[in-house]
């Protein structure tokens, strides 16, 4: 268990006095620019390091999110429900830790409650409190499964991803419009029946 809790850990919690400071990542911006052939001091890129270092703020804002804070609160009033809960095609915009390029899609997310349900916002916030980090789609996948198993403790988990990598279709191979489909199920999903009616759900 320590290992999946490890995981699930903010990788820069730790570190959090580590981080340059914002002007450090406006001279990192800049000095892409002049990289990439243009001239960070013309007028038109003088404003852009600051935008793009407020624009990682927010793309990256994943790693200060507390998920233990989001799936906190459990409601038990739900008349003993235990059949599947089912939060499909969640949209989700993260960036491939390889290139630094986004991947975006779809996640959903089921389980079967056993003590309680947890408010269904918290699920699409979990999406992106993992999608807004660096990511690959299989580690992305496992840590919202692996969260949910671990703060709500449910008789299964069932999570499908699905991402398109811009990685993949605007340089390199250049595939657009292929999409890479991961899951992750466990408890009673494990079971090929439970798995069934998991993906005939999401493709109903
Ligand atoms: N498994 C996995 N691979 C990913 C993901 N995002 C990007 N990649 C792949 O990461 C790989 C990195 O391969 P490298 O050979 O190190 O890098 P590269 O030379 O830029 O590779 P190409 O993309 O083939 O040009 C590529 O095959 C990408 O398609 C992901 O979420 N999961
Ligand atoms: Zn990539």
């Amino acid at each position: 268990m320590d290992a999946i809790l490890d995981s699930l850990k903010n990788p820069q919690a730790d570190k959090a006095a580590d981080r340059p400071s914002q002007e450090e990542a406006e001279a990192a911006v800049r000095t892409l620019i002049a990289w990439a052939g243009d001239d960070p001091t013309r007028e038109g890129l003088l404003d852009t390091p600051k935008r793009v270092a407020k624009a990682y703020g927010e793309l990256f804002s994943g790693y200060d999110a507390d998920i233990a804070e989001i799936l906190d609160r459990v409601f038990e009033e739900v008349e003993g429900y235990q059949d599947i809960v089912l939060l499909k095609d969640i949209t989700f915009h993260s960036h491939c830790e390889h290139h630094m390029v986004p991947f975006v899609g779809k996640a959903h997310i089921a389980y079967y409650p056993r003590a309680g349900v947890v408010g269904l916002s918290k699920l699409a916030r979990l999406v992106d409190a993992y999608a807004r980090r660096l990511q690959t789609q299989e580690a992305m996948t496992a840590q919202i499964s692996m969260a949910i198993e671990e703060y709500l403790g449910p008789r299964g988990v069932a999570v499908m991803v699905e991402g398109e990598h811009m990685c993949m279709s605007m340089r390199g191979i250049r595939k657009a419009g292929s999409t890479t489909v991961t899951t992750r199920f466990s408890g009673v999903f494990e079971e090929a029946d439970e798995q069934v009616r998991f993906l005939t759900l999401v493709r109903g």
